[in-house]
């Protein structure tokens, strides 16, 4: 109405002030402590280091799957002690649910095994990259969340299996310029810790919980491990004898030491000939002192780790024969990895293999013209069409700017819509690589 004065007041006659913008406190625009923005340079590293794990997954023919990051809490309830349970990022939903952002994969992996029982045909081999969580004090300041790289292969029992996924970690790292001399794999097999365990009696349901304290011996006092190791029931004896096998480096002195009739020994020995035969022998070594942190293994074990000793484990893996039935499934033989995104780029840093990334874009196309915004729309789309890329300049700009546009997008050629050309029904081309300049009529346009 004539009276109104947009103030939405609404009533007609009396003028109402416009209402007085009041102060917005700013929000905190940096994310949630211990997790990651990706903006665009972010986003092109990342895209680059999971292009070359998909591309490494379809080389070994494994399918790529994915679950919620949402899981019922129960999947990782695990009474052994672990970090992982430790941190578990987990709440109350509003339906009184209790759930948690995934800390790992492979309990998903065995929920949905489970879930589709028989119509799955064996062997399975399924990969993902997924967001994983954790919930750790920020006293250390240390990452929340961190992208995971798993490939699985489940129903087959033989340590090929186990051969073929350090083939697949050993494929990527060549393809990302890291060589044996960069990094290698310290394998053992818990099949090792069990012969020594049964020997002195020790119960099966104590393993994983012993498992997971020793995977500590390189973080904390070798007091605290013996002290912690006595508090399961281990004699004092056997805990000994662990700690001597734990300290061997060779599978020969190993023999020595438990005899060589054992599964642990027989494993690793075909282990280490399948490297031979793969190609990669060169980047694994046995190390009695390796049985990861996470308690459902159950048999060889493997990690990556930067030969100058100056970072946290790349990546790890192992056989874990009998996860499913701890949910209540029918037990499958599998094994699998993770390999976590941060490590892995502190590495790239550090040899200075980190690539260079930069926004790519064909054509950027700009009408000279008002008028002939439409036209430029046109030539955008029949670009597009042909399968280019093309920055179409929305505003109208100096060529000046079109030009440092141009150049930040790192175009390869700018086309521009001006009217004289036009009239001929012809745009103008310039290749911003070889300065070449020519005018063409727009069907020609290739
Ligand atoms: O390395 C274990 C782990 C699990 C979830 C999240 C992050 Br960060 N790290």
């Amino acid at each position: 109405s004539a009276t109104d004065n947009g103030s939405g007041g609404g009533r007609s006659g009396a003028l109402t002030p416009p209402p007085v913008a009041e102060e917005v406190q700013r929000i905190d625009v940096n994310p949630p402590k211990g997790t990651r923005d990706f903006p665009p340079e972010d986003m092109r590293l990342r895209n680059w280091l999971f292009n070359h794990f998909r591309e490494v997954s379809r080389l070994f023919g494994f399918e790529e799957v994915d679950y919620p990051v949402l899981e019922s809490e129960a999947l990782f309830i695990r009474k052994a002690g672990e970090e992982i349970r430790d941190q578990l990022y987990c709440f109350e939903d509003r339906g009184n649910r209790r759930v948690a952002l995934r800390p790992e994969l492979t309990p998903s992996l065995a929920r949905l095994v489970i879930q589709k029982g028989k119509s799955l045909s064996l062997p399975l081999k399924w990969f993902a990259v997924g967001q994983c969580w954790r919930y750790e004090r920020m006293t250390r300041g240390r990452r929340r969340e961190h992208y995971q790289w798993n490939m699985d292969i489940l129903g087959v029992p033989e340590v090929t299996a186990e051969a073929e996924l350090i083939s697949s970690i050993v494929t990527f790292f060549k393809r990302i310029g890291i060589t044996e001399s960069d990094v290698g794999f310290k394998v053992s097999s818990r099949k090792v810790l069990q012969e020594v365990l049964s020997f002195y009696s020790v119960p099966e349901n104590l393993f994983g919980k012993v498992c997971v304290i020793i995977d500590k011996i390189e973080k904390i006092p070798i007091d605290v491990i013996k002290k912690d190791l006595e508090a399961t029931g281990l004699s004092n004896e056997a805990i000994e004898q662990l700690l001597q096998v734990l300290s061997i480096k060779s599978l020969t002195k190993l023999e020595e030491i438990i005899g060589g009739g054992g599964e642990g020994i027989a494993d690793l020995k075909k282990l280490f000939s399948l490297a031979e035969k793969f190609g990669y022998s060169q980047w694994i070594q046995f190390d009695a002192s390796v049985v990861r942190g996470l308690a459902y293994y159950t048999g060889i074990v493997f990690e990556g780790f930067d030969r100058g000793g100056k970072l946290r484990a790349i990546c790890g893996g192992g056989r874990y024969d009998r996860l499913l039935s701890t949910f209540g499934g029918e037990d499958i033989p599998a094994c699998g990895f993770g390999f976590g995104d941060a490590v892995i780029v502190e590495l790239l840093k550090e040899k200075g293999l980190l690539p260079e990334l930069s926004l790519e874009v064909d054509n950027i196309v700009c009408a000279l013209d008002d008028d002939l915004k439409g036209v430029a729309a046109t030539v955008a789309s029949k670009l597009r069409e042909k399968g280019q890329s093309v920055e179409l300049v929305l505003e109208t700009k100096p060529l000046k700017w079109v030009f440092k546009r141009a150049a930040r997008t790192n175009a390869q050629r700018l086309i521009l819509v001006g009217k004289t050309e036009w009239e001929k029904g012809m745009v103008s081309v310039k290749n911003l690589s070889s300065s070449e300049q020519y005018e063409i009529k727009l069907d020609e346009l290739e």
